[in-house]
């Protein structure tokens, strides 16, 4: 896809201070409070530009106000946030110009068709009416509305209407754009659909993607960095393999044909945990192609044949559990009345 045309996103970036170029979105102490309630308790980030972050948290976390802070909806009461280079407090304007932030069907119109949507908004970003065509007509293809084009949104799924809501975004090309929880709600397909448009985005026009999520599942899946806030703090912040490696927990369990062999082999394992009910081994392991054949090597050397091995890396649940000492990754959530009415005022 072309990205000419665009002359204020380009000339803006270029003018990002040197030691701050490559870095799209930073944070240092960010810090909010309603009335008593500390909901961002100092907050630091560093996002290099071209990467997709995730912000994960459960409910009330303080996910969506720190999308508010960054996108210059609201302030901070203290602190300092920059995107590429841009004071949000000081400089909201520029960082208007540069970003893109899409809710819970924040801007779409139920009352419109897709196309009268999308036409709308290159209205509003002032393209000539032959580019907002255009461009109506190029997103409606990419996001594959053509058909649905002249359809009222009312009769929408969620999942087209969260498309549509992303396509929106896109008509005044932002390069940064931030996805409030852009699949909560919305079925599995369509949850693959959209991580696929969010990764071609970073991959083929290289814009940087700030989203918040409570599903380990779609951090681990989209996700370069992934930072965990609990009550208003980051309690841990790496790619997903790092988090991973984070917690113990990884193991390769055998199961033996009867008590002989598993009493044969759990004494050359020496730090195995027996399961005898089960007639079961389970046995540290990194998952490692080299941990597993050092693993097969022993119990061929003691003779003794394994019925059956499989082996449990630890996942992101794993990972938040031990960080938040609670369970995350709702199935379906239920979109809170209260954010929905802020991320109405996104735009
Ligand atoms: N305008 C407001 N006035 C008072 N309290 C607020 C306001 N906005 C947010 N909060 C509170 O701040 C806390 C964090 O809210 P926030 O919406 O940032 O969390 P979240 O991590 O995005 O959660 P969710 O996944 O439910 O959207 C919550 O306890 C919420 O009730």
């Amino acid at each position: 896809m072309s990205t000419t045309n665009h002359p204020t996103h380009t000339a803006t970036a270029a003018a990002a201070a040197p030691g701050t170029r490559s870095t799209a979105i930073s944070a240092t102490g960010l810090r909010k409070s309603y009335g008593d309630k500390v909901v961002l308790d100092g907050i630091d980030l560093r996002i290099p530009e071209g990467t997709i972050f995730a912000l994960l948290g459960p409910n009330g976390a303080g996910k969506t106000t720190t999308v508010e802070i960054l996108s210059t909806l609201i302030t901070a009461d203290g602190g300092e946030a920059r995107i590429a280079g841009h004071d949000v407090k000081s400089d909201a304007g520029s960082v208007r110009t540069l970003i893109g932030v899409t809710g819970q069907f924040a801007a779409v119109d139920g009352l419109l068709t897709a196309e009268e949507n999308l036409l709308l908004m290159a209205d509003l970003y002032h393209l000539s009416r032959s580019e907002g065509r255009r461009r109506t007509a190029e997103l409606l293809e990419r996001f594959d509305l053509t058909e649905a084009a002249r359809k009222n949104v009312a009769t929408f799924s969620g999942g087209m209407r969260r498309k549509l809501d992303l396509a929106m975004t896109l008509v005044g090309r932002p390069r940064i754009i931030f996805l409030d929880e852009p699949t909560t709600g919305l079925d599995p397909r369509s949850r693959r659909d959209m991580w696929e448009l969010i990764r071609d985005l970073v991959t083929e026009q290289g814009v940087t993607i700030f989203l918040t999520t409570q599903y380990l599942e779609e951090a681990d899946h989209l996700a370069d960095r992934i930072a965990v806030l609990d009550h208003g703090k980051l309690v841990a912040e790496g790619t997903a393999e790092e988090l991973k490696r984070l917690i113990p927990g990884g193991h390769v369990r055998v199961r033996f044909a009867d008590e002989t062999h598993l009493a044969t082999a759990a004494a050359v394992f020496g730090i195995a945990t027996r399961d005898d009910e089960a007639l079961a081994l389970q046995i540290p392991s990194d998952g490692s192609v080299t941990n597993l054949r050092a693993i097969l090597d022993a119990l061929d050397g003691t003779g003794v044949q394994a019925e059956s091995l499989t082996v449990h890396t630890p996942d992101l649940d794993d990972v938040f559990l031990t960080l938040t000492g609670r369970q995350n990754a709702p199935t379906v959530p239920a979109p809170s009345t209260a954010t929905t009415t802020q991320k109405e005022s996104t735009r």
